[in-house]
């Protein structure tokens, strides 16, 4: 039986400065947000950073969407479980061998392997995005084609909006992780993100992670901004 879990708020820490992450990180507790490794910050500080935060005790969700060839993808997932996180991603797009190639390399840590989820139609895509790539579905029905690829590959849940975690629960079940980027308090600038939802919106539509960067970062009060969004779905 799977148990509730509280901790829904996955912080994306996009900061081009390692000790100004770290000032923001060591006025938040692991018991009330989970964090979360990008691009940017791999880049700047690498695997030492993010073996900072899992000793700080927080589970970190390494997004770093790996989309290659299966080899090559299933070790680089194997490297991220070495690094101890909580939670890895590649792209659903790098097809259904890859995405069982790299379930498979975790298959050795047991217990301890990371979430691997994949990610489908990025937030900050449209429908006309979607055309300029060829892509004449509608966002939903390609998240739900490559979501289901995912659960076929074995994973444990796919990075799609909100918007379309309604139909995936309902499609998917209830044990599919769909960890949701995109979120954004009302009031809050969207930025370059398209496919946007509350963070109450999101948690009723079935969300089960929601993942928020600026509203909280770029907020004047990063702390007080994490506790309203925590209240908000408790
Ligand atoms: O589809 C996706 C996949 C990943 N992301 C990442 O989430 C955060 C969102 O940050 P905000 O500042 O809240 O927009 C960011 O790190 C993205 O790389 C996503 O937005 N959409």
């Amino acid at each position: 039986m799977s148990q509730i879990d509280s901790k829904k708020v996955l912080i994306a820490l996009d900061y081009d400065n390692e000790q100004a992450a770290l000032n923001f990180v060591k006025q938040l507790s692991p018991s009330e947000c989970r964090l979360k490794v990008g691009k940017e910050m791999f880049t700047y500080f690498g695997p030492q950073f993010v073996k900072q935060l899992v000793d700080l005790g927080f589970d970190v969700f390494l997004d770093l969407k790996f989309h290659d060839i299966p080899n090559t993808v299933a070790k680089a997932v194997a490297a991220a479980a070495e690094l101890g996180v909580w939670m890895v991603n590649v792209h659903a797009s790098g097809g259904l061998e890859m995405m069982q190639k790299a379930k498979l390399a975790l298959e050795k840590y047991g217990e301890k392997a990371p979430l691997l989820i994949a990610v489908t139609v990025l937030t900050s895509m449209d429908q006309a995005q979607l055309l300029r790539l060829g892509i004449e579905k509608t966002p939903q029905d390609q998240v739900v084609y490559l979501a289901k690829l995912a659960q076929e590959a074995g994973l444990d849940g796919v990075v799609c909006s909100a918007q379309e975690a309604k139909t995936l629960k309902m499609s998917l079940g209830g044990e599919f992780k769909l960890i949701t980027p995109g979120i954004r308090p009302l009031g809050s600038d969207a930025g370059d993100q398209k496919r946007i939802m509350t963070p109450q919106k999101a948690i009723a539509a079935g969300s089960d992670y929601l993942v928020i960067g600026r509203p909280i970062t770029q907020a004047d009060d990063p702390v007080k901004t994490l506790a309203e969004i925590n209240a908000s779905i408790a």
